[in-house]
């Protein structure tokens, strides 16, 4: 089976066209391609696939093999590869996800490649019963608490296509993501677990972020994430609506504009294309 394997700032991806092949179980396939030593290693699996309502669809299959609603670094990879490969002619285009419809819009430099994605993500939701979150489900879960290990967390929860829950810290190179990512991430408050995000405000319009991912583990980036971490600090008075997102391979620009729709613009590369033989 031929795949590529992309990255968005060091969120990585296996892509391959399934249009046609939908009798394979690639929840197992995931879980196979994406191990770090007996498979090609990923954080997840992006498929393509036909789409009756959109030019196209996408599928985002964690590395534990479970589906996602949606996927920002991914969506800017898979813009990427439909495109190159004239699967989608046009540089603006419509991808049906679990989440709705999303729109990339690509950036090519002058040899006809794509470096650079925006994209259109479309709105949060606070409300806990779409996150979706135990408590009121009308209400929201900004500025809230949980208790882990007898130890109470200040955080703020909301669906950007997926659940994420956001904590601020001091400095995120001293959060120990390993013990207290995935405890908050299977925490009994999240009927469908939780990405979880450690954001370290520098100031109005720059924050770094550190996400440990709902199946996937501790990321070097996260799309939607990255959306959400200034969602959040926005609301909690720490930055503007608009603001740049600090990663260990770069930059996302995230704005979040007063008709409450989110942009996330960023880069997506292709490293190198390859033969699954299993
Ligand atoms: N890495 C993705 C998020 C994947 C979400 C997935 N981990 C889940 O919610 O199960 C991003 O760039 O937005």
């Amino acid at each position: 089976m031929l795949f590529s394997k992309m990255h968005g700032l060091g969120n990585d991806f296996i892509v391959i066209d399934t249009r046609g092949k939908e009798d394979i179980d690639y929840n197992l396939l995931a879980k196979r391609m994406c191990h770090r030593h007996i498979g090609v290693g990923a954080d997840g699996l992006l498929l393509v696939l036909n789409s009756d309502i959109a030019d196209i669809r996408m599928r985002i299959i964690n590395s534990d093999g479970s589906e996602a609603e949606m996927c920002g670094n991914g969506i800017r990879c898979f813009a990427k590869y439909v495109y190159e490969r004239g699967i989608v002619k046009a540089t603006k285009f419509k991808v049906e996800t679990l989440a709705g419809i999303i729109e990339p819009e690509l950036f090519v430099n002058e040899y006809g490649l794509v470096d650079k994605v925006k994209v259109n993500m479309g709105k949060p939701s606070f409300k806990r019963k779409d996150i979706p979150m135990q408590g009121d489900p009308e209400s929201d879960a900004i500025n809230t608490s949980i208790v882990v290990d007898g130890n109470e967390y200040r955080i703020t929860s909301l669906l950007m296509g997926v659940p994420h829950t956001i904590l601020f810290v001091d400095d995120v190179e001293k959060v120990d993501i390993y013990t207290l990512g995935p405890k908050i991430e299977k925490h009994e408050a999240f009927p469908r677990k939780t990405n979880v995000n450690f954001v370290q405000v520098i100031d109005k319009n720059n924050i770094k972020v550190r996400t440990w991912e709902r199946g996937a583990g501790a990321t070097f980036a996260c799309g939607t994430g990255s959306c959400a971490s200034v969602i959040a600090a926005n609301l909690n008075g720490l930055t503007e609506r608009k603001a740049n997102v600090h990663l260990y391979f770069g930059t996302l620009e995230i704005q979040w504009q007063d008709d409450d729709t989110v942009f996330m613009t960023g880069p997506a590369e292709e490293v190198f294309v390859g033969e699954y033989l299993e």
